[in-house]
C-alpha cells in the first residue's frame, strides 16, 4: 500500500484537485489496512497511474489476477465522489415509468446502457470541443464522471463506444464489479494519431455475470458494399439465469460525420444481415444499442426502424404520440458550431420485449449554455438507460 502512495507521488501529483485526491484516496490505506476500502484504493490508484504512463501498450496487458477481487459498489462510488469532490455535482435524471407498455413478471427487468463515453484521445486530441476546458477532459477526474454515472444506474447491460481504456480501466474495475467484458477495438481508430493516446478506442460490451451466461459472441467487422469499414460491432447471445430465456444483443459505433449518409446505411444493412443470421432469423429477441451517427431521418435508420427483425426504438416511447425520437442525445460546440443531434439509440424487438422504463435525457438548462462536454459531464453523449421485460411468449 505505501508503494502505492509512493507510486502516485512520482507521478507529480502536485497541487489542487489532484492533491485533494491523493489525501482522500490514502486515508483507508493509512487507516484500513487490509480491508475492501484499501483493496479498492489499490484499484482506483492503479488505473490513476497507468492513465499517466501512455508510453507503454497497457492496452495489449492483460489484467493481473489482483483485480479480480470483489469490489463494493458503494465503495467504489464513494471513492468516485471523493475525487470529484471539486466539481459540480452530478445531474440529476429521473426515471419514465412506462409500465402500461410492459407486462408484469416476477423476474426483475433487464437494464440496458447505452453510452459513447468519449474516448480520452479524441476528447483531448482531435474532438475540438471549443467551449469545453481541457480541464474539465482531464482522465483521473473524468474517468470517475463515467464510472459515477454507470455506478449510478447499476444497468445489468453496458454497451459502450469510444472505449480507449478498456483494459488498464473498465475491464479492471467492471470485472471487480461482477460484469463479464468484451472490448472490440477499430481496426484504424483515429485515437492513435494522437500523441500520448492509450491504444485504439472500439466497442466494448460488459453483462453481469450473475444474472446471464454467454451463450455466443460475435466480433463483427462492419462492411459497406462488400468492402471493409472501420466500424465494428459486438453482438452476444446471452441467457438470463433466473428465466432461462435467450436474446441476443448487439452494440455498435457507425461511421461519423456528413457525406457519409450512404456508407452507414451499407454499414447498417450488413449490421442487419449479421443480426438476422445470430437471431436465427428473428426467433431470438434481439436489443441493438449504439452511436449511429445518423439522424432518424437518414436511410440507416429507415433501414432499422423498417427490417423484418421487427425493431422499435425504445426512446421514442418518451415521446407523447411514442412516435419521435428525442430531440437530441448529443450536443456540443465545434469551430464550426453548435452540434445538437438525435445520434443514439437502444432497438429492441417489439413482440418480444416491452420497455417498463426509461431514463430521461438531460434538459436544455442541466446541459448549459457550453454544452458538453463539461466539469459535471463527462462525454459529448449523454447515456441512455431502458429497464426490459419479456412479453409473454406466444
Ligand atoms: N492509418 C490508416 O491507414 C488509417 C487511419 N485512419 C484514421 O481514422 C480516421 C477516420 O476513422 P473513422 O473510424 O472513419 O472515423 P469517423 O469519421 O467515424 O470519426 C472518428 C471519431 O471522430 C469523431 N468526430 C465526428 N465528427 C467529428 C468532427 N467534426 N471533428 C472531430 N471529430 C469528429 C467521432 O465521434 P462521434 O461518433 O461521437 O461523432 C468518432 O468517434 C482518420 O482520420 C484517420 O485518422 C483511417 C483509415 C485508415
Ligand atoms: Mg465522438
Amino acid at each position: 500500500m505505501l508503494y502505492l502512495v509512493a507510486e502516485l507521488d512520482e507521478n507529480g501529483r502536485k497541487a489542487g484537485k489532484e492533491a485533494a485526491c491523493v489525501t482522500v484516496l490514502s486515508f483507508p490505506v493509512v487507516y484500513s489496512m487490509g480491508n475492501g476500502t484499501s483493496r479498492l484504493y489499490s484499484a482506483l490508484a492503479k488505473t490513476l497511474n497507468s492513465s499517466a504512463a501512455s508510453q507503454h501498450p497497457e492496452y495489449l496487458v492483460a489484467p493481473d489476477p489482483e483485480h479480480l477481487e470483489p469490489i463494493d459498489p458503494k465503495e467504489l462510488l464513494e471513492e468516485c465522489r471523493a475525487v470529484l469532490h471539486t466539481r459540480p455535482p452530478r445531474f440529476q435524471r429521473d426515471f419514465v415509468d412506462l409500465r402500461a407498455d410492459c407486462p408484469s413478471s416476477h423476474h426483475p427487468p433487464i437494464r440496458v446502457m447505452q453510452w459513447n463515453i468519449l474516448a480520452q484521445a479524441l476528447g483531448e486530441g482531435k474532438d475540438n470541443f471549443v467551449q469545453c476546458p481541457i480541464e474539465a477532459l482531464k482522465w483521473e477526474e473524468r474517468k470517475c464522471l463515467i464510472l459515477e454515472e454507470i455506478l449510478a444506474y447499476q444497468p445489468d447491460i453496458l454497451c459502450l463506444q469510444e472505449v480507449d481504456h478498456y483494459f488498464d480501466t473498465f475491464h479492471p474495475l467492471l470485472s471487480r464489479l461482477g460484469y463479464q467484458g468484451t472490448f472490440f477495438p477499430k481496426p484504424w481508430s483515429p485515437c492513435l494519431d494522437v500523441e500520448h493516446n492509450n491504444g485504439p478506442d472500439g466497442c466494448a460490451l460488459f453483462f453481469l455475470q450473475n444474472r446471464f451466461k454467454l451463450v455466443n459472441s460475435a466480433n463483427i467487422r462492419l462492411t459497406a458494399m462488400t468492402l471493409k469499414t472501420n466500424q465494428v460491432a459486438i453482438a452476444q447471445t446471452l441467457e438470463c439465469k433466473e428465466s432461462s430465456r435467450q436474446f441476443c444483443i448487439a452494440v455498435t459505433h457507425l461511421k461519423a460525420r456528413t457525406g457519409w449518409e450512404r456508407f452507414r446505411s451499407a454499414q447498417g444493412c450488413d449490421l442487419l444481415q449479421n443480426l438476422q443470421n445470430i437471431t436465427q432469423g428473428a426467433k431470438i429477441p434481439l436489443i441493438v444499442c449504439g452511436d449511429f451517427n445518423a439522424e432518424p431521418t437518414e436511410e440507416v435508420y429507415k433501414h432499422f426502424a423498417s427490417s423484418s427483425l421487427n425493431l422499435n426504438s425504445a426512446y421514442k416511447l418518451l415521446s407523447a404520440d411514442g412516435q419521435s425520437e428525442p430531440p437530441y442525445t448529443t450536443w456540443k460546440i465545434r469551430t464550426s458550431g453548435e452540434c445538437r443531434h438525435t445520434l443514439d439509440y437502444i432497438w429492441y424487438s417489439k413482440h418480444a420485449l416491452s420497455v417498463c422504463s426509461a431514463l430521461d435525457l438531460l434538459t436544455e438548462e442541466q446541459i448549459g449554455p457550453n454544452r458538453l462536454p463539461s466539469f459535471n459531464y463527462p462525454s459529448d453523449h449523454l447515456s441512455l438507460v431502458c429497464d426490459f421485460s419479456f412479453n409473454e411468449e406466444p
